[in-house]
């Protein structure tokens, strides 16, 4: 006697289309590829320098940076965005180093586009690799950050960034109003298909703490934190009313930051607006993952090819992550 159910006989058995792996193919919903994926680079103006809460990520020298960007290239990744490791020494209370046209990010930005015109290059407009306090701008006397003054800078460094060549420059500072500043400033200069990627939502997270290691501003931001800038973790609509306004000052792609504990906020972002949507796979996200990997919890290809792939399913187009090297590896043996 075959099983039965009671009343009707299920005409819809879901696990139908789980049986075979040609029909979980043929069925599944969005897919990660290469072309999603963009890679951040720390390059440095001092010795090459493992970091530590990051395994696998290193600060790079100019000539190490070419190296991984070979890599890069080789791999099809589509993308890089830089981040700077400044001097101690270069680090002064209003980041004037931000804006030197033959600063280190500059520098890189024209090396790699000598080489490899056709990858794109992303760099970060902000101020916290060169405050000496360690903040996203100038501040006063009581340490708040100044948002008309910082303006001023993060325009001063986006044309710095936009003559050496780049290709998006990405603003992950939280001022108000600054994205309207740096496209009036790129149009007067030129500068009409330079791609603006806005960190439009960037929450006051937790989990920021590895990157600050990597970028050596961990000890100058000391004890002070960035919630008078950046969005309250607790919060949606504002989110929401950041990028309608980072969108209609002329952002061309928006980016929600961190990334896994925030996917309702990209999917909101990408059903509200259905714009380039973006997540940023953050350092804290990186460093879970690498550690449980690393006691042997998880196993990486699983875990990053999952990890990943919620991206796509929240909405994303592409998401910046520390894990796309490896990514586009696995992709590639998929
Ligand atoms: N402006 C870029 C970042 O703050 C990156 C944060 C991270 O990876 O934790
Ligand atoms: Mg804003």
């Amino acid at each position: 006697m075959p099983h039965s159910f009671p009343g009707h006989y299920p005409a819809t058995r879901l696990r139908r289309g789980r049986a075979h792996d040609f029909a979980r193919r043929l069925s599944r919903e969005t897919k990660l590829s290469v072309d999603d994926l963009i890679y951040p680079i720390f390059v440095t103006e001092g010795e090459p320098v493992n970091v530590t809460a990051m395994p696998g990520v290193q600060r790079h020298t100019l000539d190490g940076l070419m190296r991984e960007i070979t890599d890069v290239v080789a791999l099809g990744i589509p993308a890089v965005v830089l981040f700077p490791v400044i001097d101690p020494d270069k680090k002064t209370p209003d980041a004037e180093e931000a804006a030197n046209p033959d600063g280190l990010i500059p520098k890189a930005v024209r090396a790699i586009k000598r080489e490899f015109p056709e990858l794109g290059v992303m760099t970060d407009v902000a101020l916290d690799p060169y405050t000496s306090h360690g903040q996203d701008g100038v501040i006063d006397g009581d340490g708040y950050v100044l948002n008309d003054p910082t303006v001023d800078i993060l325009v001063r460094q986006t044309l710095a960034h936009a003559d050496a060549g780049v290709d998006i420059v990405s603003p992950s500072d939280m001022m108000d109003g600054r994205i309207k500043a740096m496209r009036a400033a790129l149009e007067q200069n030129g500068h009409v298909n330079t791609i603006i990627m806005s960190y439009a939502a960037k929450f006051a997270s937790s989990f920021y703490n590895p990157f600050r290691e990597a970028l050596g501003s961990a000890g100058n931001l000391g004890k002070a934190d960035k919630r008078t800038y950046q969005v309250d973790p607790a919060n949606t609509d504002e989110a929401l009313r950041e990028v309608a306004l980072d969108l209609k000052e002329g952002a061309d792609m928006v980016m929600v930051k961190p990334g896994m504990p925030y996917l309702d906020i990209i999917h909101r972002v990408k059903e509200t607006f259905g714009v380039p949507t973006f997540a940023y796979h953050v350092s804290g996200e990186y460093a879970m993952l690498k550690a449980a990997i690393q006691n042997g919890w998880l196993d990486e290809r699983a875990a990053v090819l999952e990890s990943l792939g919620s991206f796509k399913r929240a909405g994303c187009d592409g998401v910046l992550t520390y894990f796309a090297k490896d990514a586009a590896r696995y992709l590639a043996s998929n």
